[in-house]
C-alpha cells in the first residue's frame, strides 16, 4: 500500500495503481415485473493517472456504474472502493465529505452556477470546501483550458466549449483522486468536442490526472488509454490504445448481439 495526496492506494503486481474498483457491484432499480438489473455483479478496477472509457448500448449500465462509483447513487449489492476507502461502509455525511475532497465530476450539461463568473465558478467546490486555491495551479489549468480571457464572464456569456471547459477546470483545480465525466462532450459541437477531449487528455498526461469518461462517441473513446465495454449490466470486453475504428467496430458487434 502507498499514499498519494492522503488516500491509501492499492498496488498491484505490475505497479499500476488502482484509483477506483468495484467488487460484485450489482444495483436494482424497481421490485417485481418492473424490476431492472442495471448492474450485475461488476468486478472492475480503474488505474491511476490513465484516461477510462465507459462504453455500451444505451441502457447497458454505464451511467449506473459511474454513479455507484463515484458514490452518487447507492448500490443494491457489492463494493466500491476509491483508493482503499470503502463507499459502501461510508456514513452519508463522510460520503459527502470524501465525494467533495477526492472526487472530481464533469457532467453533459455542464451544471454551471449562472450568477458567478467562470473564475467563481471554478473556484466554487474549493471554497465550499473551505479550501484555498493554489495560485499557481490555479493560473496553470485556466491556461492549458484556455480560459484566461474568459474569467470574469457568465455562463450565458460563453459558448458550450466554453462552459465545458470550465466545468473541467472546476474539476481539475481542487487536483482530485480521479475525475469522473458523464458524456462530456453530449452537449458540443465536434471542434468543441476536440478542445475538450485534448484538454483531458493532456491532464492525464501531463498532471497525471486520473479520469473516467461514459460515453457513446467512439471518437471520444479514441482520447482515452482503455475502453470498458458493457453490455446488458455487465463488463464484457476491455480495449487498450483504442482508435475510433476498433471502437466503432466492438460497439457494432454489441448492438447486433442485442438485435438493435
Ligand atoms: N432510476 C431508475 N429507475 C428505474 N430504472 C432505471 C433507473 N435508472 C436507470 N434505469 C434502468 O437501468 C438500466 C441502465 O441504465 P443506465 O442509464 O445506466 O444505462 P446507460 O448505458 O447509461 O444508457 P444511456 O446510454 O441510454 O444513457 C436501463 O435499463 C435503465 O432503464
Amino acid at each position: 500500500m502507498v499514499e498519494i495526496a492522503g488516500v491509501a492506494q492499492l498496488v498491484r503486481a505490475d505497479n499500476q495503481i488502482v484509483a477506483a474498483r468495484t467488487q460484485q457491484l450489482s444495483k436494482v432499480y424497481g421490485t417485481g415485473d418492473a424490476q431492472v438489473i442495471a448492474l450485475d455483479t461488476v468486478s472492475v478496477e480503474l488505474f491511476a493517472h490513465e484516461f477510462t472509457a465507459i462504453m455500451g448500448p444505451s441502457g447497458s449500465g454505464k451511467s449506473t456504474l459511474m454513479h455507484c462509483a463515484a458514490g452518487l447513487d447507492a448500490v443494491s449489492d457489492g463494493r466500491v472502493f476509491i483508493g482503499e476507502t470503502e463507499l459502501t461502509s461510508l456514513k452519508e455525511k463522510e460520503l459527502t465529505a470524501l465525494r467533495r475532497d477526492k472526487i472530481g465530476f464533469i457532467f453533459q450539461a455542464f451544471n454551471l452556477i449562472p450568477t458567478l463568473t467562470a473564475k467563481e465558478n471554478i473556484l466554487l467546490p474549493l471554497s465550499i470546501a473551505g479550501r484555498k486555491p493554489d495560485p499557481a495551479w490555479f493560473d496553470q489549468v485556466v491556461e492549458t483550458v484556455g480560459l484566461s480571457e474568459r474569467l470574469g464572464h457568465r455562463p450565458s456569456e460563453l459558448s458550450g466549449g466554453q462552459m465545458q471547459r470550465v466545468a473541467c477546470a472546476r474539476a481539475l483545480v481542487s487536483r482530485p483522486e480521479i475525475i469522473f465525466a458523464d458524456e462530456p462532450t453530449g452537449n458540443l459541437d465536434s471542434r468543441a468536442s476536440r478542445e475538450v477531449l485534448d484538454f483531458l487528455r493532456r491532464s492525464v498526461a501531463e498532471f497525471g490526472q486520473t479520469i473516467v469518461m461514459v460515453t457513446h462517441d467512439p471518437v471520444a473513446a479514441s482520447y482515452t488509454d482503455r475502453v470498458l465495454f458493457l453490455a446488458d449490466g455487465r463488463v464484457v470486453d476491455e480495449m487498450r490504445e483504442p482508435t475510433a475504428e476498433r471502437v466503432l467496430e466492438r460497439m457494432a458487434g454489441l448492438d447486433s448481439a442485442k438485435g438493435v
